[in-house]
């Protein structure tokens, strides 16, 4: 197999599927490189395989020694990877402690400024305490305004009801320690997703500059843009800009490269681009592409469901690939109503049951 993101022949790789030439025929098997630390970006419009092939990266890094592969599940896709294919397990409420969130992160939790009063008493209430009814109890007793304080008090109360804050959530030690970890958010408010991935990258990033764990960890994001320009950025951008070295890894996958801060878009040295159409996504990417892209990328972007344009900052070169099929359940296919009008009319009772008695009152067809 020939690994992009690599010059050498060392360590483990993601089989990610065949080249695919320009005619449409298929090539070599083609992999990705688990050895080393990268920033990856996949991007793709709806419906083109973006979520599918980061369940692909996190398949091969689930199997691969030496790393910890952490899938931050916004929307419920990514369960199947725990379905005894691959060794990973899924977090149903993921929590963090409040303490991992720094003093400056709680003021930008709710989109306050620091000099803002509110968020002003929200950063010395997280700076003098550790929990949330701790930090409660410390604006309960600071000076000032009745207003403030009940603000301030409101939004820890706000906080506590998303569940996501909890003395004893997630460590990175943990999630550093074992088998692939699928972070389940589904359903989860914005702003406390965002924390998690904050505390989660943040826990990551530290433990490898303070340590050398068993694993190097990856990170993979999906719907991505949702996490750049949220409260989770500073910790973003630290391991984008600077997590190669101490070795933790992001693969971040979004519809809207055109959304994301263009340092996120120029740090990626693998990207994998799918079918895109909006011009200000193509632009964006364009203006980060690197000089030995021959033509456009736009008329190298595919067309099909699966097919991807690899660019690979670490052999210079670009690549078309059709990606592989999932081997552990895809969560993500597109539903269609032919196929739910399909089942429920073999869920219907067989026996004795006229069309107007399964209380549908619709015939139908093919039966
Ligand atoms: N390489 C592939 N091989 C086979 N099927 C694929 C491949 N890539 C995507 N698909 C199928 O195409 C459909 C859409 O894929 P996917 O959910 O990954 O798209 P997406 O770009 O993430 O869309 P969304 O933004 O809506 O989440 C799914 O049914 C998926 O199984």
């Amino acid at each position: 197999m020939h690994v992009l993101g690599r010059t050498d022949d060392a360590g483990p790789a993601v089989r990610l599927g065949h080249y695919r030439a320009a005619d449409g025929s298929e090539g070599a098997t083609v992999g990705l490189d688990l050895d080393r630390p990268h920033a990856t970006l996949i991007v793709g419009k709806r419906g083109y395989g973006k979520s599918h092939t980061l369940g692909v990266l996190a398949e091969d890094a689930a199997r691969a020694p030496g790393v910890a592969p952490v899938v931050v599940d916004t929307m419920g896709e990514f369960g199947g990877l725990a379905a005894d294919v691959v060794p990973a397990h899924v977090v149903d409420t993921p929590t963090v402690a409040a303490a991992t969130l720094p003093p400056p992160a709680w003021p930008a939790l709710f989109d306050l400024s620091a000099t803002d009063p509110v968020g002003a008493l929200l950063w010395e209430a997280a700076a003098d305490a550790e929990t949330l009814p701790a930090m409660t109890a410390t604006v309960a007793s600071a000076s000032g305004s009745d207003d403030v304080r009940r603000a301030a008090k409101n939004h820890l109360a706000l906080a506590d009801s998303w569940d996501v804050f909890d003395p004893d959530g997630l460590d990175a030690a943990t999630l550093l320690d074992g088998e692939a970890t699928v972070l389940d958010c589904a359903g989860m408010d914005d702003r406390a997703a965002g924390a998690l991935v904050r505390a989660v990258a943040r826990g990551l990033y530290d433990a490898c500059v303070d340590g050398r764990p068993p694993r190097l960890p990856w990170l993979l994001l999906d719907e991505a843009h949702a996490f750049f320009d949220g409260v989770a950025w500073p910790a973003l951008e630290t391991v984008v800009t600077r997590g190669r070295t101490p070795g933790v890894s992001l693969v971040a996958a979004t519809q809207r490269p055109s959304a994301l801060p263009s340092v996120a878009v120029s740090q990626a040295d693998l990207l994998i681009a799918h079918r895109l159409t909006a011009a200000d996504d193509v632009a964006a990417l364009a203006a980060a592409a690197p000089t030995y892209l021959s033509g456009t990328l736009r008329e190298r972007l595919p067309t099909a469901p699966g097919g991807a344009v690899v660019v690979d900052d670490a052999t210079e070169s670009v690549h078309g690939v059709q990606v592989r099929r999932r081997e552990t359940p895809h969560g993500g296919a597109d539903p269609r109503a032919s196929v739910r009008a399909d089942q429920s009319c073999s869920d219907v009772p067989q026996s004795g049951h006229s069309s107007s008695t399964t209380g549908t009152g619709v015939e139908q067809t093919g039966q």
